[in-house]
C-alpha cells in the first residue's frame, strides 16, 4: 500500500502534528488511517514526537549473530540490494535490509546521505521497530504486514521528519515473515516510482528464497498468460514428495486465491491436474500448457524439477513418481573445466570417486569455488536426484549448529519448534551433506559428527530413537586441517574420516584460465549478450591478485554489467567499482599474481577497505568479494 496516495495536503498534516504534540484527539480523516493507527501505537509505546529515540543498538558480535540467523535472507537480498542501489545511485538515498524485528542487518547508500542517516542511526545493528522509533516505513511495514511509504512529517518522531522511506515485507515460501526491504532518503528525494521498485525488489528476493529452498522439488510456474511465465509476476508453487504443496510465492497466492494456511494440502485441492499430465509436462519440459484452478480460472503452467516420489500409493493418490532423464554424469563437473591444469586434475579425480562412498575434503581459499565444486560433484554423482544440503559450520553458534545438524526432539530446548526438527543430516538423506568451514566446527560437535559418520545413524538432541542415515559427505576448509590436528584443535580421527580424498582448488591468481572464467561468468550474468572486457581491462584482470578469488571476480563483473548502458557490450575501466579499478591500476608490483606474499597483501587490502568503508564490515566484505566471516577471521589473524 502506498501512503503517498492518501497523504493530505501539507496543512492537514501540520494540523495533525499540532494535535499530536498537544496530546489532543486527532480529527478523523486528517491523515491516512494507516499513519493514524501507527501514531496511536507509537503513543501506546510511550514515545513522544519531540523526544529523541532511545532505541537499542546491537554491538558487533550480536549483530553478527542476528545476520547469521537470517543468513539465507541476507545472501539472497544482497544482489537485489546492489541492483536497487545501482538504480537509485546519486539520488541521496540508501537501501536497507532489516529482520522481522526491525533490526537493520545491511545497508548500502550514497555517501552524501549516509552521514545524515547515521545521525538518526540508519545503521546496521539499530532497531527501527515501531516501539523504538515510532511510525517509520520499516517498523510500520512490519506492524501492518504490508508495503508502506512514510514521508516527512508522517514519521512519529520529529527527528526523522527529514526522511522519506518506503518498505516492503519479505516473506518466506512457507509464509514466515523474514524481514523488510527499504529505501530511505532525504524527503526532497521522494520519487513516485520508489514504492513499485521496492515491492518488485522484495518479490525478487522472495523468488530467490523460493528457488533456494525448493530448488530440488517439483516446482510449478503459473501465470494467466504463457508469456508471463518466467517473469517476476509468475506464480511459483513447490510440491513435496507426497504431492502436497510445500511452498508458494506471493504471486501464486494471489493467482490461486490461497493463503499460507493452505500449505500442506494436496495439489489436486487447488489445481485440476492429473499425475499423468504432470509426468508428461516434466518429460517434455518445454512450452507452458493450459490448466484450470479448481475454481475454474484458466492458467498456464510449466513444471520443473523432480516429480513427487516416495508417496505411499493410497486410494486417492493421483500423482505418480516419474523418472526424470538425468544429465550425463560428467556434465556438472565438466562445466567447471575452463582450461586450468590444476583445476582439470581436481575435476578428473573428483569424477573418479563420485558415487563411491569416499568422503571428499575440498581445500582452497575463501571464494575459490569450494561450494560450487561440491555441488557439481553431487550433480555428477548417482545421488544427483536427492538433496544437496550445505551447512556452514562457522556461521552459527555452537548450540544452534548442533540443533541444525542433528535435529531435535519436540520441546528439546527453549525456543525449539513444538514438533521438533529433523536436522540437516537427515535432510541430506540419499544425497550429499556439504560441511563448509569444517575447521571451525567446535570440539564437542566434532565428537558427535564422528559418531554419526561411524554409526551411520543420528540421534536427535533431547533424545529419541536413532535414525539410520545414508549420505555422501563433502567437507571444505580454507585452513590447513592437518595443522589444526597437529595443534590439537581438530580431532585426528575425524580428520581421517573426512579425508577419503583431499582436493585442493587453486586460488584464482594462480589459475591460467582467468580470462576464460571471466568470459563464463559474463555469459552467466547476461546470456547471449556478447559482453566482453576491453583490452586494457582484460590485461588488468589477468595481472590482478584477486584476494577474494572467484567470488570477488563474479561481484566485480556483476557490478560492471549493471553499469553498462543499454546496448553496450564492452566493459571499460569506468564500469568497474572504483576501489577495484584503483587496485588494478596501482603500479604496486605486489598486485602481480606472481608475487609471493599475497597473504599480507590481502590483509593490507582488507584493512584499507575496512577503513574506506568507515568500519562497516559488511560493506567492506562485499567490496572485497569475501564473506563477512572470512573478513573477521583474516583480520583476527
Ligand atoms: N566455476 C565458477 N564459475 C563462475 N563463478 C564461480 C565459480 N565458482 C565460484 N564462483 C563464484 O564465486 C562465488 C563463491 O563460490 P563458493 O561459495 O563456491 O566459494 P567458497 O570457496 O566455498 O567460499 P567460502 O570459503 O568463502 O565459503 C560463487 O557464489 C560464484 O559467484
Amino acid at each position: 500500500m502506498d501512503l503517498a496516495k492518501g497523504v493530505p495536503p501539507g496543512q492537514a498534516l501540520r494540523q495533525a502534528r499540532a494535535c499530536l504534540e498537544r496530546g489532543q484527539v486527532l480529527p478523523s480523516g486528517l491523515i491516512h488511517p494507516l499513519v493514524e493507527r501507527s501514531w496511536r501505537r507509537s503513543q501506546g509505546a510511550g514515545l513522544a514526537p519531540w523526544r529523541a529515540a532511545q532505541a537499542p543498538h546491537l554491538a558487533a558480535p550480536l549483530l553478527r549473530e542476528a545476520q547469521d540467523r537470517r543468513r539465507d535472507l541476507v545472501m539472497r537480498a544482497r544482489p537485489v540490494m546492489e541492483y536497487l542501489h545501482a538504480q537509485t545511485r546519486g539520488s541521496g538515498s540508501m537501501v536497507i535490509l532489516a529482520d522481522e524485528r526491525g533490526l537493520l542487518l545491511e545497508t548500502l547508500g550514497d555517501a552524501d546521505f549516509l552521514s545524515r542517516a547515521e545521525r538518526v542511526a540508519l545503521l546496521p545493528g539499530a532497531s527501527w521497530h515501531e516501539n523504538h522509533r515510532g511510525t517509520n516505513a520499516i517498523g510500520t511495514a512490519l506492524a501492518e504486514s504490508a508495503a508502506v511509504s512514510v514521508h516527512g512529517g508522517e514519521h512519529f518522531l520529529d527527528q526523522n521528519s527529514f526522511l522519506t522511506c518506503t518498505a516492503a515485507p519479505v516473506v518466506a515460501p512457507d509464509g514466515h515473515l523474514l524481514g523488510v526491504l527499504d529505501i530511505s532518503g532525504h524527503h526532497r528525494s521522494r520519487h513516485p516510482h520508489t514504492a513499485g521498485l521496492v515491492s518488485a525488489a522484495a518479490h525478487m528476493i522472495e523468488n530467490r528464497l523460493f528457488e533456494a529452498r525448493h530448488g530440488t522439488a517439483l516446482r510449478l510456474h503459473l501465470h494467466p498468460q504463457p508469456d508471463g511465465i518466467g517473469t517476476l509476476a509468475e506464480g511459483l508453487l513447490a510440491v513435496d514428495g507426497d504431492g502436497r504443496i510445500c511452498g508458494v510465492n506471493r504471486a501464486a497466492l494471489a493467482l490461486l486465491g490461497l493463503t499460507h494456511a493452505r500449505l500442506g494440502e494436496r495439489l489436486e485441492a487447488v489445481l485440476e491436474t492429473s499425475a499423468g499430465r504432470l509426468a508428461d509436462l516434466l518429460r517434455q519440459g518445454g512450452d507452458p500448457v493450459a490448466v484450470r484452478t479448481v475454481g475454474g480460472q484458466a492458467l498456464f503452467l510449466r513444471a520443473e524439477g523432480l516429480a513427487p516420489t516416495p508417496a505411499p500409493v493410497t486410494a486417492g493418490t493421483r500423482l505418480r513418481s516419474v523418472p526424470l532423464p538425468r544429465p550425463s554424469a560428467a556434465d556438472a563437473l565438466a562445466a567447471l573445466d575452463s582450461g586450468d591444469p590444476q583445476m582439470a586434475q581436481a575435476i578428473d579425480r573428483a569424477r573418479k570417486v563420485a558415487g563411491k562412498d569416499i568422503a571428499l575434503l575440498v581445500m582452497g581459499e575463501s571464494g575459490a569455488g569450494k561450494e560450487v565444486f561440491a555441488r557439481a560433484v553431487h550433480d555428477s554423482s548417482p545421488r544427483a536426484k536427492a538433496p544437496f544440503v550445505a551447512v556452514n559450520c562457522a556461521a552459527l553458534p555452537e548450540h544452534l549448529i548442533e540443533a541444525e545438524l542433528f535435529g531435535y526432539a519436540p520441546g528439546a530446548f527453549t525456543g525449539a519448534r513444538r514438533e521438533g526438527a529433523p536436522g540437516r543430516i537427515r535432510q541430506a538423506q540419499g544425497g550429499t551433506l556439504f560441511l563448509d568451514e569444517i575447521g571451525d566446527m567446535p570440539a564437542g560437535l566434532q565428537t558427535r559428527l564422528l559418531r554419526v559418520l561411524q554409526d551411520r545413524q543420528v540421534v536427535p538432541l533431547g533424545g529419541g530413537k536413532p535414525v539410520a542415515v545414508d549420505f555422501a559427505l563433502i567437507a571444505a576448509t580454507h585452513q590447513p586441517l592437518k595443522q589444526a590436528v597437529a595443534d590439537g584443535q581438530f580431532r585426528a580421527d575425524l580428520y581421517y574420516r573426512l579425508n577419503g580424498l583431499t582436493l585442493t582448488l587453486p586460488p584464482l591468481r594462480s589459475r591460467s584460465d582467468r580470462l576464460a572464467l571471466a568470459g563464463r561468468v559474463l555469459d552467466g550474468l547476461a546470456p547471449g549478450s556478447g559482453i566482453t572486457l576491453s583490452d586494457p581491462v582484460a590485461a588488468a584482470f589477468d595481472r590482478y591478485g584477486w584476494p577474494g578469488n572467484l567470488r570477488q571476480m563474479a561481484n566485480v563483473l556483476r557490478t560492471a554489467v549493471a553499469l553498462l548502458d543499454p546496448g553496450d557490450t564492452r566493459i571499460h575501466w569506468h564500469h568497474l567499482p572504483d576501489d577495484v579499478a584503483e587496485e588494478m591500476r596501482s603500479p604496486d608490483p605486489t598486485h602481480s599474481p606472481q608475487d609471493g606474499d599475497l597473504r599480507s597483501l590481502s590483509l593490507e587490502l582488507m584493512e584499507r577497505t575496512v577503513t574506506a568503508c568507515g568500519g562497516n564490515m559488511s560493506r567492506a566484505a562485499q567490496r572485497l568479494g569475501i564473506s563477512r566471516n572470512t573478513l573477521y577471521r583474516r583480520l583476527r589473524g
